[in-house]
């Protein structure tokens, strides 16, 4: 990859779809990870208004040290970038007590982990609403068209996507070219949902390198053309990718025959 014209391009990229959109800067989401880290500092090189959040719930301590950190780097070296906590814990504890959240139970589990991020969503649009800026999504092309690993209408619910046509492995590229903290590229990729430190492999049963590779493979090959942990990795991938259909294409709308209007 030709990093430092990926980079720029995607610099430009931003700028223009700003200046295009009638509205003022870029509101980010910033968890500790990679992806957030890589889309703000892209964002931070527009020399636009960029408002990076930090907004824990029950977050580990590591994550929100990550997260710190890397908003004090940005607004310390680019004058454009501000930051701000807002902390999601209480609001997070009120919803599920009034909505009588059963955590015992598993899928309920998942729909709470689900509302986390819904709630982190909420919070970027009322900041955008307020500042007339864009939500920046953070998601990559594993994550957005592979698999479908991120919460509909949660982290999936931004208004431009300045990385889901890389990589993982192109993202960390990214990060080493501009120089985004050791701490942060050596983390290992979690969506942080969950109250263990489950990570982002454990939850999948695969890594990214094994995903792209199935990613890459996926259009021309069926299971049965592997064997062993390659066999493995391609089940897992198909199925996610079956399963996600509905978050990668355009949802459904009922089209009404034309005699029936008139
Ligand atoms: N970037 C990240 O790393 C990241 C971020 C957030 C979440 N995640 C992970 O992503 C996963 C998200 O969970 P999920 O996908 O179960 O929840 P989701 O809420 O994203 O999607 C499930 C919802 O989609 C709808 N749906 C399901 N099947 C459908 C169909 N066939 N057609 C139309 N709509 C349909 C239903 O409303 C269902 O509740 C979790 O594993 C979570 O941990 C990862
Ligand atoms: N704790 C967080 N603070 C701010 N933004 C966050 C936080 N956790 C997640 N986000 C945003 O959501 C996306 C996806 O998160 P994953 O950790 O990959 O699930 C992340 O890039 C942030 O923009
Ligand atoms: O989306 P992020 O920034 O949380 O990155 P990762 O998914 O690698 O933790």
């Amino acid at each position: 990859m030709k990093t430092t014209k990926v980079i720029s391009y995607i610099v430009n990229w931003l700028n223009d779809y700003l200046k295009n959109s009638n509205t003022k800067g870029f509101v980010v989401g910033v968890s500790g990870g990679i992806d957030s880290a890589v889309v703000s500092t892209l964002a931070a090189q527009t020399g636009e208004p960029v408002l990076v959040l930090d907004m824990p719930i029950h977050q580990s301590e590591d994550q929100v040290t990550r997260a710190r950190e890397h908003i004090k780097f940005l607004t310390e070296q680019y004058k454009n970038v501000s930051g701000k906590t807002i902390n999601l814990t209480t609001t997070f504890e009120a919803l599920k007590s009034d909505l009588h959240a059963d955590e015992s139970h598993e899928k309920n589990n998942l729909s709470l982990a689900n509302t986390r991020s819904r709630l982190r969503m909420i919070t970027l649009y009322y900041y955008a609403g307020l500042n007339n800026y864009l939500v920046c999504g953070t998601g990559n092309k594993i994550e957005d068209f592979g698999i479908g690993f991120f919460t509909k209408y949660g982290d999936g619910g931004v208004d431009i996507s300045p990385i889901a046509d890389l990589l993982k492995s192109q993202v960390f590229e990214i990060a080493r070219e501009l120089h985004i903290s050791e701490s942060i590229q050596k983390a290992k990729p979690t969506d942080g949902l969950w109250t263990d430190e489950r990570s982002d492999e454990d939850q999948i049963g695969a890594s990214y390198p094994e995903l792209e590779w199935a990613m890459k493979v996926h259009e021309n090959h069926k299971a049965t053309d592997f064997t062993g942990r390659e066999r493995k990795v391609f089940e897992i991938y198909d199925r996610l990718n079956r399963l996600a259909q509905h978050k990668i294409n355009p949802i459904p709308v009922c089209q009404i025959p034309k005699e029936l209007l008139h």
